[in-house]
């Protein structure tokens, strides 16, 4: 095993075939896939290991291949499975992690605020995500390390006007600090509520996937 909580998943040979250390019968109103993109460093692994445990790892090592967990939130009354996949951002394993794209009801594609380059290379990324994704994918820009201010390269007037035009959704986070993390999670998932509930979603996720996290209340959104 590894030093991550039970509510880690572990996949072994990624993009060939998952196979998973717990099972769950735990019943869900929702079952929805996410997908972190970005530049290697930007902090994927970071955000989701916040979002499902609560920590920030130190020494957070580089992702091989894709990493998948499972958090499971109860939105208005309705629970709410979140399958969330960390992909790695170098670019050698961009073969596998593209194969992840195509099922996902959500994208987030995360850059450094800290760190131009990843935001240069967002273009490319969009590229990806046209080439891969699902036509109705809903994707979140995220800058995250919003903790290292003085550090900050990307203003974020820019990275709204950005998003604004490839309409994405826009958000700020720290991994380190906590910030925006759960909303970021949360409130894409009460958009994907909202959507699948108007029957606009493209529901590539057709068979429920084993596992199951922390359960959490939120009721703040979906109104
Ligand atoms: N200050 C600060 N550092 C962060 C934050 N998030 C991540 N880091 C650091 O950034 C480095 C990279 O974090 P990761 O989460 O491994 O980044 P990643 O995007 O998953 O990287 P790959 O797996 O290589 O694609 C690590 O040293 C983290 O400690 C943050 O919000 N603030």
């Amino acid at each position: 095993m590894n030093a991550w909580s039970n509510e880690r998943e572990i996949i072994i040979n990624p993009g060939i075939s998952p196979v998973f250390v717990r099972m769950s019968m735990e019943d869900y109103d929702h079952l929805f896939k996410i997908v972190l993109i970005g530049n290697a460093g930007v902090g994927k692994t970071c955000l989701v290991r916040r979002f499902t445990q609560g920590l920030f790892p130190p020494g957070q090592g580089a992702t091989i291949g894709v990493d998948f967990m499972i958090k499971t939130v109860e939105i208005n009354g309705e629970k709410v499975k979140l399958q969330i996949w960390d992909t790695a951002g170098q670019e050698r394993f961009r073969s596998i992690t593209q194969s992840y794209y195509r099922s996902a009801n959500a994208l987030i594609l995360t850059y450094d605020i800290t760190c131009e380059d990843s935001f240069r290379c967002l273009p490319e990324w969009l590229r990806e995500i046209e080439q891969y994704a699902n036509s109705k994918v809903v994707t979140v820009l995220v800058g995250n390390k919003i903790d290292l201010t003085e550090r900050r390269e990307v203003l974020r007037e820019r990275a709204e006007e950005f998003a604004e035009a490839q309409s994405m959704l826009y958000l700020e986070t720290s991994a380190k600090e906590s910030d925006n993390v759960e909303k970021l999670f949360l409130d894409l998932a009460c958009k994907l509520i909202r959507e699948a509930k108007q029957n606009s979603l493209v529901n590539s996720v057709s068979s429920p996937m084993p596992g199951e996290g922390k359960t959490i209340s939120y009721l703040n959104c979906c109104s």
